[in-house]
This record gives structure tokens, sequence and C-alpha cells, in this order.
């Protein structure tokens, strides 16, 4: 190369090659030294392949080819790795000189860009992963990829308050509280969730350190919205006052065992409960003293009955109940007696022993309907019926007839 070219390629801060068609280095300048690391004379005379990216060498080898061809090459993208392994993104143009046989290439190192555009793509990534995962599993693997890409993150963690659980934990490494962990707490403005805890194989830069913000606030305001949700999921099915479930929920496994009836020929009944007087109990010890007996009738009836056993409030003072896999009339009437004995304990409550007793009717299935609302409804009118005979004064006995 003329003494005219090295000096003009000495002052650019681009890295010019000049490569024979083996691919062997003929000269690099100067400046590979600030960009990968190597001197000049360490690069000279070795082939250009020694220092590309393994996973670049194909499509390079591809694009050199064409080059070799004729067609000058704009804009080819490739990684070259530096002397201390780090890898280099380059920019090239390149043209083949026929009358030298020389490859000659100007390389313009736009690392900075490509990490800042993976940066980008990373703050869309975690923000996806939290606004759209289903589970906060689901979610917290999405950011250990998307954070594993760009930081030198070995394991990550994920500790949520207030009870120190581990929700997630990279894969096939376990977990020690001693160990050295890097920690960014989750927080929104009113609350904290826990924490990120990495192990990092290297430093963090002061950019890095704002992506693992932006991924602890997008984490907490995710987990705040899973924990809405379940709670919504929950009062969607669950009677706030009694914990029991609602009359939607309870509908939802009437149909599973009608279901199951239908398929395995087994019987079961449903009973209806509903409070006697009720209403003088708020009306003379206030609406307070209503709502603990409400909850205390709800814990007698889950007493009386096996735990696959639904109890449900419908509403004010009706519960109901769902009996499977009982076949006989007297089976289930024994259930209603020892129901209504176990609510007709005086209850001690605001200071006063409050008398409680309940008027039950029942339906059997499939005896009396296989369809839900017909047993619903016979049960229900089975109950009036009892109520009716408890207001003409006659006896738990008589109840039974209704059934
Ligand atoms: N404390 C309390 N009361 C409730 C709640 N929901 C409904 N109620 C009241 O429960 C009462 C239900 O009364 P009813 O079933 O109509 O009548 P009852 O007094 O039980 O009379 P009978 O059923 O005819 O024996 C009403 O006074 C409602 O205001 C609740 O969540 N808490």
């Amino acid at each position: 190369m003329e003494k005219t070219l090295q000096d003009l390629a000495a002052l650019l801060l681009d890295v010019v090659f000049l490569v024979r068609e083996d691919g062997q280095i003929a000269f690099v300048n100067p400046a590979c030294t600030a960009v990968l690391g190597y001197a000049p004379d360490e690069m000279i005379g070795r082939v250009i392949q020694d220092f590309i990216h393994p996973d670049d060498l194909l499509r390079t080898r591809t694009e050199m080819a064409q080059v070799a061809s004729g067609r000058p090459g704009y804009g080819f993208e490739n990684r070259y790795l530096r002397k201390d392994g780090a890898a280099i993104h380059f920019q090239w143009t390149a043209f083949w000189s026929v009358q030298d046989k020389l490859r000659i290439g100007v390389a313009r190192d736009i690392s900075e860009r490509k990490r800042s555009e993976a940066r980008q793509a990373a703050l869309l990534a975690l923000s996806t992963a939290a606004h759209q995962a289903d589970s906060p599993a689901s979610m917290f693997s999405a950011f250990d990829l998307t954070l594993r890409d760009l930081l030198p993150l070995r394991r990550l963690a994920v500790v949520l308050e207030p009870d120190g659980r581990l929700a997630y934990l990279s894969d096939g490494a376990g977990w020690a509280e001693t160990d050295h962990w890097h920690a960014v707490t989750m927080s929104t403005p009113g609350a904290a969730f826990g924490q990120l805890r990495l192990e990092l194989a290297g430093g963090l830069q002061a950019v890095e350190h704002e992506l693992l913000q932006f991924a602890a606030s997008q984490a907490a305001a995710a987990i705040e919205r899973f924990a809405l949700q379940a709670d919504l999921a929950h009062a969607a099915r669950y009677d706030e006052l009694t914990g029991l479930p609602n009359r939607r929920l309870f509908q939802d496994r009437m149909r599973l065992a009608l279901a199951r009836s239908r398929r395995d020929q087994v019987g079961g009944a449903v009973l209806f409960i509903d409070l006697d007087d009720f209403k003088s109990v708020n009306d003379q010890h206030g609406h307070a003293v209503g709502d603990q007996l409400l909850r205390t009738v709800a814990q007698r009836i889950k007493s009386c009955v096996r735990e696959a056993d639904t109890v449900a409030r419908l509403g004010g003072d009706e519960f109901v109940v769902l009996l499977e896999e009982v076949g006989s009339l007297p089976q289930v009437q024994r259930v209603a007696d020892k129901i209504r004995k176990t609510l007709a304990a005086p209850l001690a409550l605001g200071g006063v022993a409050l008398p409680v007793s309940a008027s039950i009717g029942l339906a059997m299935y499939p005896q009396q309907g296989e369809a839900m609302d017909d047993l619903m409804r016979h049960a229900d009118q089975a109950m009036y019926a009892a109520k009716a005979l408890r207001k003409r004064g006659l006896s738990g006995a008589e109840l039974r007839t209704e059934v």
C-alpha cells in the first residue's frame, strides 16, 4: 500500500482491512487496536475468519464471496470478537480490487447503537411480559430470558413480600438465602412487593441499573394487577361475609355433580335452608350481630357435612347444601336433622343467647329431577312448605313429610 494511503488509513477511526483472496489479512490500520484490542501486527498474516464471531461466520463467508465476485458490499453487519472476548458489531463497506487482488473493507464499530437497540427491545419485551403474562411465573421467566441477553446474568431469583416466598428461580439452580445476590426492590408508590435478585458474573453499567429499575417497576405493577385479579376472581365466586361459595359457584358445582350423576348413575341431594325470623335478630340486636349469626350458621352447617359436599350462601339468610353420592332419602333426612339440631343450639352473641332455627327443604336427584332449575325449585318449595308448617306451630317431625 502506498505510503500516502497508509497515512490516510492511520487517521481513520473506522477499521480498514485489506484481505487476500485466501482470507489472509494483508493490512489493518491502527484503529483496530482501539476497536478490537489487537495491534495491527497481531492481525496481519492471520486469516480474517479467526476474528469473526462463530455465529456470524457462515453468512459472512457468503458476503465475502459476493464481494470477491465483483459486487461491492454496503451496509453488511456482523460481529467480530475483541481480544478480551467481547463481541463488536461492525457495519461494512467493501469492494474487490481486481488490480491488487485484495478485498478492501472499511468496518464501522456500531456496537453502541446495537446495544441501545437491544436495550429498547428489552424495555419493550419486559413491558409486554408484564402486561400480557397470565401468571407471575411466566412473567418472571420472560424477564429472565430478556435480562440474560443484556446483562452478565447467571441466575435470577424473585422473592415476594410479606413472607419472603421464592416466586421464581432460573432453571436448574438451587436456592440459598446466603448466596450473594444483587437485589432490586419491586415497588409501586404505595407498596413494596419483594425483590428481583440477580447473581451476576460481572459489574453493571449505569444504563443496566436503569434497565433493572424498569424491570422491577413493571413487575411490581403486574404483581399488583395479579393480586387484584385474584381478589376479583375470589369475590366473583365466594360470599364475602361467610367465605362460603356464592350462588354462581354453587351452580357450577351442581352442574358438575349432575353430569357426574348421569355418567356414574349415582344420586345426590340439594338442601335449601332458610333461617326463621332472622329479620328480628337484626331489628332487635343490630346488623353486626345479625352478620355474626350468619357467619356462625355457615360454620355450623359446614360442620354437619363432608368435606366433599358444598355449602353455599345464596344471599340474605338463605343457604344451600349439595350432598353428593347419597342415594337414599333417610340418609339425606339424617343430614337435614343434624343441621337443624346443630343450628338450634343457642348462640351467645352481643351478651344475649339467641335462639336459632331454620326451615329446610330438600330435593333428591335423579328422583325429583335431573335439571338444576327443577331441583332448586323443588327444594325451595319444600323449604317454604316446611316454613309454613312451622308458622302453624307444627314440629320438625312434620317437616320431614314435606320432603
Ligand atoms: N345482618 C345481615 N342481615 C341480612 C343480610 N342479608 C340480608 N339480611 C336480612 O335478612 C333478613 C331476611 O329476612 P327474611 O328471610 O325475609 O325473613 P325472616 O325474618 O327470616 O322470616 P322467615 O324467613 O319468614 O322466617 C332481612 O331483614 C334482610 O335485611 C346480611 O348480609 N347481614
